[in-house]
């Protein structure tokens, strides 16, 4: 029989603290407690939330009821025509439904965006066909609230009724299930409350919206179930504690980074759904691993990984690679989330809460509720880029986008890290994404790129949380589309703006270099900071 997964270990700096390493959590028989829900493991601050948190290590047997029904609910609404699956949820509530149907090849619209644009594209799209999948843990988050207010009235408007197009994912009790009760929603799937967010991939936030979608569900379930021995057994080869093992001694030596690139897994962005699970699990209290997630195997990051970082290829080994991790998504799901609750066990903090992410919600909120009377002004203005750096680290006669970008980095600690940050719309903007490996080749930093605000859910809590070595580049950009959100006193617009000045506001309070370059142009916006990027020259 073929391995479910196979972890090879290319090199490794420092064998034997990683032998005794493995051998404490093997004496101490981590792995069997952990797959029997013992919430003693992470200390006994802990303790309360892990007894709340541990239900994802027998997904793959407590899940199967849902596939009938899931595939049930499919059935009825091909037989109405509606075979457009959209998907309204952040975070743990949509990256791995995006993962699984990237991988299956089967299409869902996936809104984690404030963008008007993006969504104005979204609801453009063909309503007669369309089903709205409402994804929320908590029922109360804003980006998703809006989403179904404004598919609510766009279906409304549409002649179509509403009711019969919205599907629920929440947990019992949530003001989102109240909703859907009142409302009368089509479907309601009560989600494991016992499960966080991000390890939430094999319930129903996971299944739901993959299996309308036409994903294999059944198949993901097989393929957890396969690994789900070997990564709750007391033993050197379980490839959960052969990983933690070996983040957790990376990190006691100053390499806190995990560069994550695909090398031919078939699994389409599997780096979106690990870095949320590593970054909001373990990047709190000064410490943490923080992942960046890669292009390739020969992207820069990766290619020339320094002291500070593991390399992971999620596929086959290559040349660059000191971890390859090959094997089918459902088996990749429970690995690292075994792998990431274990590290967080090494590190000594909770892998269960994310203590920082309130912060930036509650910033964007002031702002919402009070605005500033008159916007701030610009430190500079460079062709369409405005720009507004936080206080401290810009010198005053700085003027142009190449030498703020310069001295952004030189403000990033020695084996510090580049955040790129891009409050803009991740499938009209895609290329914006570009702008990762020109900065990292420049700036020889670990270079991460998230789209806003959907990293806020993700690795948003690890740039607050974690290591204080980042450095900060926000990119929002002017729209040509507004969304009103009905019944709330604010466009899309302006909620995008909000997140990004609470999320900057927060960050520059942790005494970290934020610069936001505003695009007055997106296209002409792009163009000239790539130009700069290339002149800056760090
Ligand atoms: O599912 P929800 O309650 O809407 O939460 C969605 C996401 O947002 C929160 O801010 C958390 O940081 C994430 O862990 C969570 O996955």
């Amino acid at each position: 029989m073929t391995e479910p997964i196979s972890v090879e270990i290319v090199r490794t700096p420092n064998r034997e603290q990683v032998a005794t390493v493995v051998s404490d959590l093997l004496r101490e028989s981590v792995p069997s407690r952990l797959s029997a829900g013992d919430p003693t493991l992470w200390g006994p601050d802990a303790e309360s939330e892990a007894a709340i948190r541990l239900s994802w290590t027998t997904l793959h047997e407590t899940s199967r009821p849902l596939v009938a029904r899931i595939a049930a609910l499919r059935a009825e609404l091909l037989d109405a025509g509606v075979d457009r699956v959209v998907l309204a949820g952040m975070g743990g509530s949509s990256l791995a439904p995006e993962v699984i149907t990237g991988t299956a090849g089967v299409p869902l619209v996936v809104l984690d965006t404030t963008d008007p644009g993006q969504v104005a594209d979204a609801l453009a799209g063909d309503l007669d066909r369309t089903v709205l999948v409402v994804s929320s843990k908590s029922g109360g988050t804003v980006e998703t609230d809006s989403h179904r207010r404004i598919f609510e009235k766009a279906f409304a408007d549409a002649g179509i009724d509403a009711r019969s197009r919205i599907v629920v994912v929440t947990d019992p009790g949530s003001p989102l299930a109240a909703q859907a009760e009142e409302a009368g929603y089509r479907a309601v799937f009560p989600a494991d409350p016992n499960v966080g967010g991000r390890y939430s991939a094999l319930t129903a936030f996971g299944l739901v919206p993959s299996g309308l979608a036409g994903a294999d569900i059944g198949r993901l379930l097989d393929e957890a179930a396969a690994v789900a021995p070997l990564v709750a057994a007391d033993s050197p080869d379980n490839p959960a504690v052969v990983l933690a093992a070996q983040f957790v001694v990376a990190h006691a030596h100053g390499a806190e980074k995990i560069v994550f690139a695909d090398t031919g897994s078939g699994i389409k962005g599997f780096g979106d759904w690990v870095e949320q699970l590593i970054a909001e699990s373990t990047g709190k209290h000064g410490t943490g691993l923080l992942p960046v997630v890669v292009e390739g195997p020969g992207a820069p990051g990766f290619v020339d990984a320094r002291s500070d970082a593991t390399t992971v290829a999620i596929g086959p080994a290559t040349g660059s690679s000191s971890i390859a991790v090959e094997g089918p998504l459902g088996a990749q799901f429970l690995v690292w989330e075994y792998a990431t609750a274990l590290a967080g066990r090494g590190l000594g903090i909770n892998p269960f809460d994310q203590p920082d992410v309130e912060a930036a919600k509650k910033a964007a909120r002031s702002l919402l509720d009070a605005p500033a009377s008159t916007p701030a002004a610009p430190a500079f203005v460079d062709g369409p880029i405005e720009a507004y750096p936080s206080e401290g680290w810009l010198p005053g006669d700085v003027k142009t986008v190449a030498e703020a970008l310069k001295a952004l980095v030189a403000a990033a600690p020695d084996h510090g890290y580049l955040s790129v940050q891009a409050y803009l719309d991740r499938i009209d903007d895609a290329s914006f994404a570009l702008v990762r490996p020109e900065l990292a080749r420049r700036a020889h930093l670990q270079t991460t790129f998230g789209w806003g605000p959907r990293f806020l859910h993700s690795t948003g809590q690890y740039h607050k949380g974690g290591h204080r070595n980042g450095v900060f580049l926000q990119l929002t950009g002017a729209s040509e589309s507004t969304v009103d959100v009905p019944d709330r006193p604010y466009d899309l617009g302006t909620l995008q703006l909000a997140q990004a000045l609470g999320d900057g506001q927060v960050l520059a309070g942790h005494g970290r270099p934020v610069l936001r370059l505003h695009l007055t142009d997106r296209v002409a916006g792009l163009a000239q900071l790539v130009e700069a990027i290339q002149e800056d020259g760090s």
